[in-house]
């Protein structure tokens, strides 16, 4: 009797509260879909282009608070913010969130890229893909990283006065990433991707309106010329292969296409290799572009951070023959630098926007994100958030060095979870590599002044250098430069340079190495 009388005490309560609890409507966030159609993507596309999409966002959360809904690229949306929201984002499991691009993203990049790719795809990719870029099989590939590297500043560096940062490092990573992803030695077929890259790259974030005249169009039209020529590489490399003219780890495509699965047939398809070998040459090249040119301007502002680079690389530099190779030793020394550039994505994330789409109806915070609708998120908005990165504006590599590391997912330069980036140990190659050369060759560096203006860089979607930053006062002053000494200067390679070139010669350059040259020549004949 006692049992029973125990039973329904216990049993009673449990039924009410999971009956209350599913019986409650949740709501919709609170928000708007903004106006028809275009919803709110013109206005947060217009203020990540005038970098001010973090004030903007701060704007809702102080309106609607931490979770919101609004309409973005033609689709209802739910706006979520904060630590909480990046755990509970990365940890849900792909039955309930599935990745999902924009719509402009997913046109350009291809269906099979594995952003859109979800659940036992999405798997069977990723492995194919770290099976090559993870650290056990990169340490292979630091040769050709470093003389990749070494070519880069004798013909970019050595006997400059002044150098503009970004377009170089857009050139030296993907002449990394040719080399390792493609296998496509420099000439003509280089020359040919690196201009169809960027094209495909204007329209990323973008409404996806296919007209002649929409910039969408013309990625979209950028997009499906490399991809014909990806094509064609496959076909050649499948010869190569099959005649073992060159073996499975040659690359990253040749890797992809042996790889076979316990039927012995091909375990990735032509066409998800295309459009990830896409996906990552875009992923790949301009995140890590945008943290070296950062890394380098935020050396040129801090002179104590940058003698104790300098002393680890002199350090390493010591112990080596003067033309032998760096190894996976030689990096795992690097500690300090790689502090620096964590602290450098700490500031400056190059990707801060995270889409995914709910696949069943969610419950967050109280809120409905039903099914169907787009989840956004600003993830690194928490490397910002001063009860986690004290003093957060401040440029302190060594908060990186203290005991206590952050919270997990309040870091997330490289994203969270099932999903967070393979390509990390790479980017780390290319940026300790990149800054042990630049020690070594003895440079220094300060900012030049070439423009007006305190935002330095836009967002659109990846950041975008303005003309000129941070005045160094000597320079301002017309103070000679000590002989040697190369000034950064930080200007834009887009469009607006590229016209500036088509005008002063209706030849463009047809070289990678012109390209650059006439780039800061353009920058020097302004300025006489
Ligand atoms: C500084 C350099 C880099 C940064 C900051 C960066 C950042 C990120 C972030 C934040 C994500 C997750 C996006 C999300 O959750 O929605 C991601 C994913 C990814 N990254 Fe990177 N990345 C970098 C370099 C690279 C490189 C060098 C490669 C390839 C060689 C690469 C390949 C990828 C791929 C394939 C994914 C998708 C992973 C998946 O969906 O499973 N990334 N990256």
């Amino acid at each position: 009797m006692h049992l029973i009388t125990l039973a329904f005490a216990l049993i009673i309560p449990l039924y009410l509260f999971l009956t209350q609890r599913y019986s409650k409507r949740l709501k919709i966030p609170p928000g708007s879909m903004g106006l028809p159609i275009v919803g709110h993507t013109p206005s947060l596309l217009k203020a990540m282009r005038s970098n001010k999409d973090e004030e903007w966002l701060r704007e809702r959360i102080r309106k609607y608070g931490p979770i919101s809904r609004m309409s973005l690229f033609g689709t209802p949306t739910v706006f979520l913010n904060g630590l909480a929201a990046n755990r509970f984002m990365y940890t849900r499991d792909s039955t309930t969130v599935g990745s999902h691009q924009p719509a402009s993203i997913k046109r350009i990049c291809g269906e099979q890229n594995i952003f859109e790719l979800t659940g036992e795809d999405h798997k069977r990719v990723r492995a194919a893909l770290v099976s090559f870029l993870k650290p056990d099989e990169l340490k292979k590939y630091i040769g050709k990283v470093d003389k990749e590297i070494t070519a880069h500043i004798k013909n970019h560096w050595h006997e400059k006065q002044e150098i503009t940062v970004m377009p170089l490092m857009k050139i030296l990573t993907f002449n990394v990433v040719c080399t390792l992803i493609f296998g496509i030695e420099p000439g003509i077929r280089r020359e040919e991707l690196v201009k169809l890259f960027e094209k495909a790259m204007e329209g990323m974030l973008s409404l996806p309106i296919d007209l002649p005249f929409t910039r969408f169009h013309r990625s979209l039209k950028a997009s499906s010329r490399v991809k014909a020529i990806l094509h064609q590489l496959i076909r050649e490399k499948r010869e190569a292969l099959n005649k073992h003219n060159i073996s499975s780890n040659h690359d990253l495509i040749s890797c992809l296409i042996s790889i076979r699965n316990d039927k012995n047939v091909p375990d990735v398809s032509d066409e998800e290799i295309v459009d990830n070998a896409f996906t990552i040459m875009i992923g790949a090249h301009d995140t890590t572009s945008i943290l070296l040119t950062f890394l380098i301007r935020l050396l040129a502002k801090d002179p104590s951070t940058f003698s104790h680079v300098l002393r680890e690389q002199e350090e390493i530099a010591k112990s080596k023959a003067s033309e032998e190779l760096l190894t996976w030793e030689d990096l795992a020394k690097m500690k300090y630098t790689w502090k620096v550039a964590t602290e450098t994505l700490r500031m400056h994330p190059p990707m801060t926007y995270s889409f995914r789409k709910a696949l069943k109806d969610i419950e967050y915070e109280g809120y409905l994100i039903p099914k169907g609708w787009q989840v956004v998120w600003n993830a690194s908005m928490t490397h910002m958030d001063k009860k986690i990165f004290p003093d957060p504006n401040k440029f302190n590599p060594l908060r990186f060095e203290q005991l206590k590391a952050p919270p997990p997912y309040s870091f997330v330069a490289f994203g969270g979870g099932a999903r967070r980036c393979p390509g990390k140990e790479l980017a780390r190659i290319e940026t300790l590599v990149m800054i042990h050369y630049l020690m070594k060759s003895g440079f220094k560096w300060k900012l030049k002044v070439c423009g007006e203006g305190h935002d330095f860089f836009y967002r659109d979607p990846m950041p975008v250098f303005n003309q000129g930053v941070d005045p160094m006062d000597e320079v301002q002053k017309g103070a000679r430069l000590k002989k040697g000494m190369l000034t950064a200067e930080f200007c834009q390679a887009d469009s607006r340079l590229g016209e500036e070139i088509s005008k002063m010669s209706k030849e463009l350059p047809t070289s990678l190495e012109a390209l650059a040259q006439e780039q800061s020549d353009i920058i020097q004949l302004k300025e006489d």
